[in-house]
């Protein structure tokens, strides 16, 4: 007879043989046990991320260095830029590997976390692509990753159902899905419920290799066309960076033996360094890629964490912050050309607007603006983009359908040749607008309230109206710490307000009794908002600015269960 021990391994009750998870030598799985968990951490699944973390593990530290190099010689003033070293590789012709059939039409994709119910929606939405997330939308609780695992691994099987008893709904899926992406998370997580030779493994690899290990073979046959798995690659900031990641891919196919270059790749772009890597990023991918994509949120972050030395580099409000300031026109109009002359994707973005039930005329206008952008992006040249909310999805797939008629892309009519002339300048070129004291108030109330969802497990909200994620949530905290740090002094009242420590400590005061009054006095105190607050808080006014919201906060959401031993 089975009992569930308290710390989470199964224990035999009469022989008092401890049950957890059989680890290969050297790993160490210290979250909760789950039967149902142990179906994808197996000893092989296990043994194959190893291998990965034993092979990559210093040139990922050393990857990590040089970014942290390259933040002291921002911090001491210098701008990013083209790498003189590698000119030949932007001035030389050549074309990544050509695109696989199964991914050629990626007009409207769908993104989501790796949650059951979600999951089987967006496979269903009628989008071309879904790209199902552990990253920027997910909250990476040991329960959420793991699932998510399980869950992909249901959803690449065809048998994925989700019973939604409240509803008395089943979730199954349709015959026709979208095609699967999955983005595992960037490279500065760890996981810290892994531990590989007494270290936390890297993030994403265990995302990484956990799925691929269990997938390759089902995915190829079922969704692939022979080619993939597919995967989105976030937040890098050089061209070393992916090339671990081909590296990686190569280490996998190797293992699965598959045909180099069976799975293919799209990384976005997302930093402000790595726009002017983009042809270097291509090439080192070059035999995996599947394109480029404008990460628009992180990228806006990232100008602000790249500038926190510059303090002639201040942002507006971030609802300013749009894709025609000069900046991010640039950046996108850039990408697709040179997406487009090494013969791969150059994916658009997700416009923030999520559709708005109550309030038709309100829905409406939201709607607008995301025709709008979707407009921008497909006359532009882009080839498809991201949508938040399957609500979303027709008025998307109207908008590139009517653009681009029956082609499944733009990869070879739209080179955008006059983006040859984009410069360093017009890629840093500062935004323009004005700060005001709603745009504190605003980044204060949507950064805590999104870290207090996140800190109880989830990683995507809709706040007032518009999707809100890391990547999001990053701006409104390093705005914050910009206009503190630099005492900026906020337009629109005409009485030349300063942000300065005892504003802000008043802001946050008054905006956390504007949140309890919003969502009610028992869900806040149920909820998680006085910790969330007290992390943001910090992070807002330490002197010296944190990488990662992400990085803090993961600490709070770490539960490691004691190993299971055979003398308890
Ligand atoms: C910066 C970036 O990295 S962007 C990419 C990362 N961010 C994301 O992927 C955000 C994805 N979107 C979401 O998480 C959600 O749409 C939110 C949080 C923004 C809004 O969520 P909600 O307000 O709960 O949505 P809403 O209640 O309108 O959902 C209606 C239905 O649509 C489904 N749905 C909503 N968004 C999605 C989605 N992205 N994928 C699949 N299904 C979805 C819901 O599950 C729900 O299904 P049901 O009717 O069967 O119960
Ligand atoms: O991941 C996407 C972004 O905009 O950030
Ligand atoms: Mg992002």
């Amino acid at each position: 007879m089975l009992g569930l021990g308290t710390y989470g391994y199964t224990a035999p009750m009469a022989s008092k043989t401890v049950v957890g998870y059989e680890a290969p030598d050297g790993v160490d799985i210290r979250g909760r046990y789950d039967e149902e968990l142990a179906k994808i951490l197996t000893k092989d699944a296990l043994q194959f991320v190893a291998d990965l973390q034993r092979e990559f593990r210093s040139r990922i530290k050393y990857a990590m260095e040089c970014r942290r190099e390259a933040k002291r010689r921002y911090n001491e003033g210098a701008l990013p830029g083209f790498d003189p070293a590698t000119r030949y590789v932007r001035e030389v012709d050549w074309v990544c590997a050509p695109v696989p059939t199964a991914v050629a039409d990626r007009k409207v994709e769908i993104t989501g976390p790796v949650e059951r119910k979600m999951i089987i929606n967006a496979l269903n939405s009628g989008a071309k692509v879904f790209m199902a997330d552990f990253e920027d939308a997910l909250s990476p609780s040991w329960e959420n990753l793991m699932r998510g695992q399980v869950n992909l691994k249901d959803a690449v099987d065809g048998t994925i159902s989700f019973h939604d008893q409240a509803r008395n709904r089943v979730y199954r899926l349709n015959d026709q899905t979208a095609k699967l992406f999955v983005r595992p998370r960037g490279w500065h997580l760890p996981e810290a419920h892994v531990l590989i030779d007494g270290e936390p493994a890297t993030g994403c690899l265990v995302d990484f290799g956990l799925y691929f290990f269990h997938n390759y073979a089902t995915f190829r046959r079922r969704q692939g066309e022979g080619f993939g798995p597919f995967f989105y690659l976030p937040k890098m900031e050089h061209s070393r960076e992916a090339k671990i990641w081909n590296c990686v891919f190569e280490r996998a196919e190797k293992m699965a033996g598959i045909e180099r270059g069976s799975i293919r790749a799209t990384v976005l772009i997302e930093t402000l360094p790595a726009v002017f890597q983009m042809d270097e990023i291509l090439y080192e991918l070059r035999d995996h890629s599947v394109g480029l994509n404008c990460g628009r949120w992180d990228y806006i972050f990232s100008y602000v964490k790249t500038f926190q030395g510059h303090s002639d580099r201040l942002l507006p409000d971030r609802v300013q912050v749009g894709m025609t300031q000069h900046f991010m026109k640039s950046y996108s109009d850039l990408l697709i050309r040179t997406c487009h002359r090494h013969g791969v994707h150059a994916m658009g973005g997700m416009a923030a607007q999520i559709p708005i039930r109550d309030d038709p005329a309100a829905n409406e206008a939201a709607l607008d603006l995301v025709r709008k952008d979707k407009q921008r992006e497909v006359r532009a040249g882009h080839d498809g983009t991201w949508a938040a909310h399957p609500g979303l999805i027709p008025a998307c797939m109207e908008v590139f359908n009517n653009n681009m008629g029956n082609a499944a892309n733009q990869i070879q009519t739209m080179k955008r040749e006059d983006a040859a002339n984009i410069t360093e300048v017009d890629l840093i070129q500062r935004p323009r607008g004005v700060r005001t004291m709603e745009g504190l108030r605003l980044n204060t109330r949507v950064g805590i309230q999104y870290l207090a969802a996140w800190l109880t497990g989830t990683g995507s909200v809709p706040l007032y109206n518009l999707m809100e994620d890391a990547a999001t949530a990053e701006i409104s905290r390093v705005q914050n710490w910009q206009w503190l740090k630099y005492g900026v002094e906020l337009d629109g009242d005409g009485l030349g307000v300063k942000v300065s420590l005892d504003l802000f400590g008043r802001v946050v005061e008054e905006e956390m009794a504007r949140i309890e009054r919003e969502v009610g006095r028992e869900k806040f105190k149920k909820g998680m908002y006085k910790e969330a607050c007290k992390i943001f808080t910090r992070q807002c006014t330490t002197p010296t600015l944190d990488d990662f919201l992400t990085l803090d906060a993961y600490n709070h959401i770490v539960t490691h269960h004691p190993k299971p031993s055979s003398r308890l």
